[in-house]
């Protein structure tokens, strides 16, 4: 498994392919590609791109939606920035340097992911390949590194409903997950009572012999006329 993973970063030197990108026209004359990361890249092994092309089918009839996923802060979070965040800690020009967490690795050595969603089930799908920087005990992902994604993949299953935050994450570790292979992360909003979200969250391999990890989350939605710090 580390071999293959190994042989597949080899190819990186390789010119990126085109794909598409988000365009955001600041002024009339000036462009920003924003690449969008839920595409395949040639990182992606054989089981994330058959996994891929499945969901890609099932997003056919619109019961599901294939997520893009961009490194910068989502437009959906501009109004969180205003909101939100006090300019005192994170200033304008450091914030426009700022990266999504789970994208800023260099490809196929952190997390590539790409997450469906199902809005009628509330339910969100994260097909995930762990890169060679997310490695705890030798051989396997790190916890934190399983954390991160299942908290990102509940979260964006959450704000679907409405900007929220985590308050909580129970997380029970059941089996490893080996380095470089591909799970499939499952996760359904449960209950919604007021501003908070509760979301059930199972991690399984591929062939969905094996569950990793189990994991509930609470979220809640944001105050508008309440300061987070
Ligand atoms: C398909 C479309 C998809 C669109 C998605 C598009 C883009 C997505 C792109 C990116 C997604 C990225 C996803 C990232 C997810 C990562 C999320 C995080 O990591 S957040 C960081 C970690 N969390 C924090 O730092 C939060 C810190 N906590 C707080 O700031 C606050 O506690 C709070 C969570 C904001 C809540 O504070 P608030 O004052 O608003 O609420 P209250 O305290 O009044 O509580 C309300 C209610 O909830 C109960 N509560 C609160 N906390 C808990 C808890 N820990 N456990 C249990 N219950 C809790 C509290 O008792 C109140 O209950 P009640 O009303 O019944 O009294």
């Amino acid at each position: 498994m580390l071999r293959s993973c190994a042989a597949r970063l080899r190819t990186l030197g390789a010119p990126p392919a085109r794909r598409p990108g988000l365009v955001w026209r600041l002024f009339s004359s000036e462009k920003v590609i924003h690449k969008d990361y839920g595409l395949p890249n040639p990182s992606w092994s054989k089981d994330l791109r058959l996994l891929f092309d499945q969901f890609m089918k099932k997003c056919e009839d619109g019961s599901w939606k294939r997520l893009p996923s961009y490194r910068q802060n989502p437009q959906i979070f501009k109004d969180f920035q205003t909101r939100f965040v006090d300019p005192r800690f994170a200033k304008e020009e450091q914030m426009s340097k700022a990266q999504q967490f789970t994208r800023s690795f260099e490809e196929g050595l952190g997390f590539e992911y790409v997450m469906f969603y199902n809005k009628a089930e509330k339910r969100m799908v994260c097909l995930f390949q762990s890169g060679l920087h997310l490695q705890g005990v030798p051989g396997y992902v790190h916890g934190g590194a399983i954390a991160t994604i299942i908290d990102v993949t509940t979260g964006t299953c959450a704000i679907a409903e409405g900007i929220a935050m985590t308050a909580n994450l129970n997380i029970d570790y059941k089996k490893p997950i080996p380095l470089c292979s591909v799970v499939v992360i499952n996760c359904q909003i449960t209950k919604t009572e007021g501003r908070k979200l509760f979301v059930s969250c199972a991690v399984q391999s591929v062939d969905e012999k094996t569950l990793h990890t189990e994991a509930t989350a609470l979220f809640i939605k944001l105050d508008p006329d309440k300061r987070l710090t």
